[in-house]
C-alpha cells in the first residue's frame, strides 16, 4: 500500500526544549493509525507540526512531513494553506475554540468549502447541507442557520467533522475528538468517523490518551511516551502482546466498558518526566517496574516479531518465562 503521509524523524521544541524527539509515522492509504499516550507526551504537538499549525514558542527543529511525497515543512505558507484541508484535514480536541460562536454553522461550512473551490454560494450551501446529513445531523438544511451554542457537544463535534470533510481530504487527523463528550456520545462520534473513513476510503490518525478508544478504531497503534514512539504494532498484536513496559502499563490502566465497570482502574504510578528532566536514556525507566542499569543508554526502536519497540529488556516473551502469550 502506498503511503499517504510519512513523518520522518520529526523534532519539535518549545522554547528551545525538545518535546517531540524523532517521531517516525507512516500512514498508508485507507489505514487507521492510533497515536496513544498520556497527557503531555507530545501527541498534539506532533499533530500541529504535521498540519503546520504550530506557532511560537513551538518550533519544528527537524524532520520531514511528506504528504503524498511533498514535504509540508518546506512549503511556503500560501502553498501550505492550499494543501491543508484539501489533502489532510484536522478534527480538533477543542470544538468550542474551533467554531466561531458568532457565525452560523452553515456560513462556516460554506466558507470552508469556498476556501478550496470557488463554487457559487448556493452550490456551497447545498454541499454544506449534504455534509451535515452525512455526519448524521437531522434536518440538515434547517441546521445551516443554527449558531454553535444552539447545538449539543456531540452535534458540534459532528459539524467540525463536516468542516474537515468540506475540501474532500485524503486523510483525517483527529486529535482527541471525543474527550469532551460523555461516553455514549463518544462511541457515536467514533462510530461516525469509522463509517465516514470506510465510505470515503479515508486514511486517519486518531490521537487519544485512551487505548480502549484506539483499540476499537485503529488497525495499528503507535504508543508515545515523553516525545518518542516507544512501541508500534498492529492493534491486535499490541493488545495481545505488549512488548514495552509502558504499553503494558497503559493496557492495565484501560477500562473495558463492558466488563470492568466495578473494577478499580489502576493508575500508572509516578509521572512522566518534565521536558527539562528528559535525557537520552530510556525515559520510562523512572516509572518502570522492570528497570535495570542497562536502561541508562540510548535506546533505538528495534523490530521484535511484528512490533517495533524501544526497550532493551523486551524479548518478545511476555510476562515471565513460559513463553505463553497472554
Ligand atoms: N504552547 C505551549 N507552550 C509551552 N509549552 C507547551 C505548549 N504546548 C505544549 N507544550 C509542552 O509540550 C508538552 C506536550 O504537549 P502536547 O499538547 O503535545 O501533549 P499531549 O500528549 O497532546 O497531551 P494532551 O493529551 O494533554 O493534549 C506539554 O506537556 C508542555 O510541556
Amino acid at each position: 500500500m502506498s503511503a499517504v503521509l510519512e513523518v520522518r524523524d520529526l523534532q519539535v521544541a518549545v522554547g528551545g526544549l525538545p518535546i517531540v524527539r524523532g517521531v517516525d509515522l507512516t500512514l498508508a492509504a485507507g489505514q487507521r493509525l492510533g497515536l496513544v499516550g498520556e497527557s503531555g507526551s507530545g501527541k498534539t504537538l506532533t499533530a500541529l507540526a504535521i498540519m503546520g499549525l504550530h506557532r511560537d514558542p513551538i518550533r519544528v527543529v527537524g524532520g520531514q512531513v511528506l504528504l503524498v511525497g511533498t514535504d509540508l515543512l518546506r512549503l511556503r505558507r500560501r502553498q501550505l494553506d492550499k494543501i491543508r484541508g484539501a489533502e489532510i484535514a484536522m478534527v480538533y480536541q477543542d470544538v468550542a475554540a474551533s467554531l466561531n460562536p458568532l457565525i452560523t454553522i452553515g456560513h462556516q461550512i460554506v466558507e470552508a468549502i469556498r476556501l478550496h473551490e470557488p463554487v457559487p454560494r448556493a452550490v456551497a450551501l447545498d454541499r454544506a447541507a449534504d455534509l451535515l446529513g452525512e455526519v448524521g445531523l437531522a434536518n440538515p438544511r434547517d441546521r445551516l442557520s443554527a449558531y454553535p451554542h444552539e447545538l449539543s457537544g456531540g452535534q458540534r463535534q459532528r459539524v467540525m467533522i463536516a468542516m474537515a470533510l468540506s475540501a474532500q481530504p485524503k486523510a483525517l487527523l483527529c486529535d482527541e475528538p471525543t474527550t469532551a463528550l460523555d461516553v455514549t456520545t463518544q462511541a457515536r462520534v467514533i462510530g461516525l468517523i469509522d463509517r465516514i473513513c470506510a465510505q470515503r476510503g479515508l486514511s486517519a490518525i486518531l490521537i487519544t490518551h485512551d487505548l480502549a478508544v484506539a483499540g476499537g478504531f485503529c488497525d495499528d497503534i503507535a504508543v508515545m511516551y515523553a516525545g518518542q514512539i516507544v512501541e508500534q504494532a498492529a492493534t491486535k498484536q499490541l493488545f495481545a502482546t505488549p512488548l514495552h513496559p509502558y504499553s503494558e502499563a497503559l493496557l492495565s490502566a484501560t477500562v473495558d466498558l463492558d466488563t470492568d465497570l466495578d473494577r478499580p482502574v489502576p493508575a500508572i504510578p509516578g509521572y512522566p518526566p518534565l521536558p527539562e528532566e528528559v535525557d537520552e536514556h530510556c525515559s520510562f525507566r523512572t516509572r518502570c517496574v522492570k528497570a535495570q542499569n542497562e536502561c541508562r543508554q540510548v535506546i533505538t526502536l528495534r523490530r521484535i516479531g511484528d512490533s517495533d519497540v524501544r526497550c532493551v529488556l523486551a524479548t518478545g516473551i511476555p510476562n515471565g518465562t513460559d513463553g505463553v502469550v497472554r
